[in-house]
């Protein structure tokens, strides 16, 4: 791969849902890179198609149209066995930090899974747990408990451990703070930073907040209705958006200071009732 070659290239995608015979159409030809250590968001209201285009990265729903590139690789269409062997390279982390571990399973036993999986004996399993706990800043002691035992921030924490362990290259970051209140988003933004740094990791960073993606991202892209309208600069998207969906959606997100917060409101009464224009054309 030389340094200008993307480590994810999706071009085109097209996704539908619904029967063969009268699919809908939710991905119309999306097109968006994401270079090695980068962090791209992928920003849009709800319903525009942000998770589905992680899925279709995933391999869990399937490309309709166009195709997905990984590290040069065509990864549209993989066998079972294929997508297996590409979990090492490509992990998610969700929203939902009460939903996506096993309560059954102790944290040791959720971390080691994939390690498993990967083909890691006992003993080295358990260093790297280990080692992935203390990376996320809990003590390699919690292996024992359960997910019930933990914060929802902590449990987020956990998850992203989980992510980690099998030293994936990209991650696909669904809504990964949303669920957390204020102090503990920005704590897990916090860390998702500094191991992009220490790692070099790449993260989709799938979000509707704005002012989330403006702290993580480097480029920013807009979903709007299932097309991709705008990707630029984390800062010109966030702040001098072009498109005029980005506008009104950057006129809705919420700000602390209330003087800036009235300012937005008005900007978005005003904008609101501005017709769209149709993302098809
Ligand atoms: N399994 C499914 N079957 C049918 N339609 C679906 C399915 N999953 C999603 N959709 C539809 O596809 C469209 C895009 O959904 P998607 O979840 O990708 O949006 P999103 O931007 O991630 O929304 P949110 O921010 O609410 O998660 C929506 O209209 C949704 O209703």
């Amino acid at each position: 791969m030389t340094p200008s070659t993307p480590l994810l290239r999706a071009e085109n995608v097209v996704v539908e849902y619904g029967s063969r015979r009268r699919p809908t159409r939710v991905l119309h030809e999306v097109s968006l890179d994401v270079g090695p250590g980068e962090c791209v968001g992928l920003v849009g209201e709800s319903g525009s198609g942000k998770s589905t285009l992680g899925k279709a990265i995933l391999g869990l729903v399937p490309v309709a149209g166009g195709r997905i590139e990984f590290d040069g690789r065509d990864i549209t269409r993989l066998s079972g066995r294929e997508r297996r062997a590409l979990a090492s390279d490509i992990q998610v982390v969700f929203q939902d930090p009460y939903g996506s571990l096993n309560p059954m399973m102790t944290v040791g036993e959720i971390l080691s899974e994939p390690l498993s999986v990967g083909g890691a004996g006992r003993a080295e399993s358990r260093r790297i747990v280990g080692e992935m706990l203390e990376r996320v800043n809990l003590p390699a002691s919690v292996a024992g408990r359960y997910p019930s035992e933990f914060s929802g921030g902590q449990r987020q924490r956990i998850a992203i451990a989980r992510a980690l362990v099998r030293r994936p290259r990209l991650i696909i970051c669904d809504e990964p703070v949303s669920a957390l209140d204020l102090t503990t988003q920005a704590s897990v933004l916090d860390l998702l930073i500094e191991l992009q740094r220490d790692t070099g990791v790449s993260y989709l960073f799938v979000s509707h907040d704005l002012g989330v993606v403006r702290r993580i991202c480097h480029r920013v892209a807009v979903m709007y209705r299932g097309h991709l309208v705008e990707v630029g600069e984390g800062d010109q998207v966030t702040r001098e958006p072009r498109h005029p969906y980005s506008r009104r959606l950057l006129a809705a997100s919420p700000v602390a200071d209330p003087v800036q917060q009235r300012a937005r409101r008005e900007e978005w009464l005003a904008l609101r009732g501005d017709p769209l224009p149709d993302p098809a054309r």
